[in-house]
């Protein structure tokens, strides 16, 4: 049935019963990023840290209390994810005009689509009806999310755990075609890749010297660089461009390249026709999309991002 994905989820969930949600997301999210273009790319990262994590549930949302641990403060997560106050900011919105209805596991969908069209990225229709958890892992952020020094076997063996392929990993890698990396994310690739003192020799030699100049062998850890070095606000290839000119900022994007034939030949397509790449992108944001949803009567459709309906 065209009309449904995976998880029973389908994109007229909310014809009826909050014709507006998809606008009032829309334009919350336009002004956001209007603010600041690094919006787009801290949204997009938001649903994909969420969906890694006990499926799209908005687990990753809700802030410690005497019941939950938040997922906010897990390796991958700390003084990193960002885009709370904008996810706020749209429930708020939509609590106003249809109260308890849009959940905040949409939102983080409609938020990941809306921000990559903003920056210049594909358009698909986004399945709708996930409902929020009633709970956070941590210990499910910290094993589950692919960290930039996993090996490219193990990064493949988290996306298939959640039914998501060679092709998603490649695509949805694409996601760093926009955004930024603090220097403790690839400090390792500059100094010591291989423990042998040496900086990463698959590291175009200029684009390391410049890394070296912002990113010390210690302190400023939290120094900020494009992952994209050509075009960071801009949703299009050069990801792909930049991994093959030595370019590509993360150990985990780079190991596309050189690890395995099958990546490597996607990574090459990608660079080639940014339509191939648009078209897979858009897929794979489905697909990722539709990872274990809650359903039905299943969890809640929260007031509140942050925290349970009946919180303590
Ligand atoms: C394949 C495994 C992946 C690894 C190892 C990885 C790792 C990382 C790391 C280390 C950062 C920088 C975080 C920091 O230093 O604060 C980052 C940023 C980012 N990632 Fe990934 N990532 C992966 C997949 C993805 C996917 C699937 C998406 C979305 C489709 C994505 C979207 C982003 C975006 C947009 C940013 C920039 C966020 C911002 O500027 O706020 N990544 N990623
Ligand atoms: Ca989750
Ligand atoms: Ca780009």
């Amino acid at each position: 049935n065209p009309w449904y994905g995976g998880g029973g989820l389908f994109p007229q969930f909310y014809d009826h019963s909050c014709p507006k949600a998809k606008e009032i997301v829309q334009s919350i999210v336009a002004q956001a990023v209007a603010r600041e273009t690094r919006m787009a790319a801290s949204l997009v990262r938001l649903h994909f840290h969420d969906c890694f994590v006990k499926g799209c549930d908005a687990s990753v949302l809700l802030d410690n209390s005497t019941t939950i641990v938040s997922e906010k403060d897990s390796n991958p997560n700390k003084n990193s994810i960002r885009g709370f106050e904008v996810v706020d900011q749209i429930k708020a919105a939509l609590e106003a005009t249809c109260p308890g209805t849009v959940s905040c596991a949409d939102i983080l969908a409609l938020a990941a689509r809306d921000s990559t069209i903003l920056v210049g990225g594909p358009y698909w229709d986004v399945p709708l009806g996930r409902r929020d958890s009633l709970g956070a892992s941590i210990q499910g952020s910290n094993n589950g999310i692919p960290a930039p020094n996993n090996t490219l076997p193990t990064i493949i063996t988290k996306f298939k755990r959640l039914g998501l392929n060679v092709v998603d990993v490649v695509a949805l890698s694409g996601g760093h075609t926009i955004g930024l990396s603090r220097c403790t994310s690839f400090r390792q690739r500059l100094y010591n890749q291989s423990g042998n003192g040496l900086a990463d020799n698959t590291l175009d030699v200029s684009y390391a010297a410049q890394l070296r100049q912002g990113c010390p062998r210690s302190g400023g850890d939290n120094n900020l660089f494009p992952l994209d070095v050509v075009t960071s606000t801009k949703f299009d290839n050069y990801y792909f461009k930049n991994i093959l000119a030595g370019r590509g900022l993360l150990s985990s994007d780079e190991v596309l390249l050189t690890k395995s034939a099958e990546t490597a030949a996607l990574v090459k397509a990608y660079a080639d026709d940014v339509h191939l790449f648009f078209q897979h992108f858009a897929q794979s944001m489905v697909n990722m999309g539709n990872i274990m949803p809650l359903t039905g009567s299943k969890g809640e459709i929260r007031k509140n991002c942050r925290r349970l309906n009946n919180f303590h």
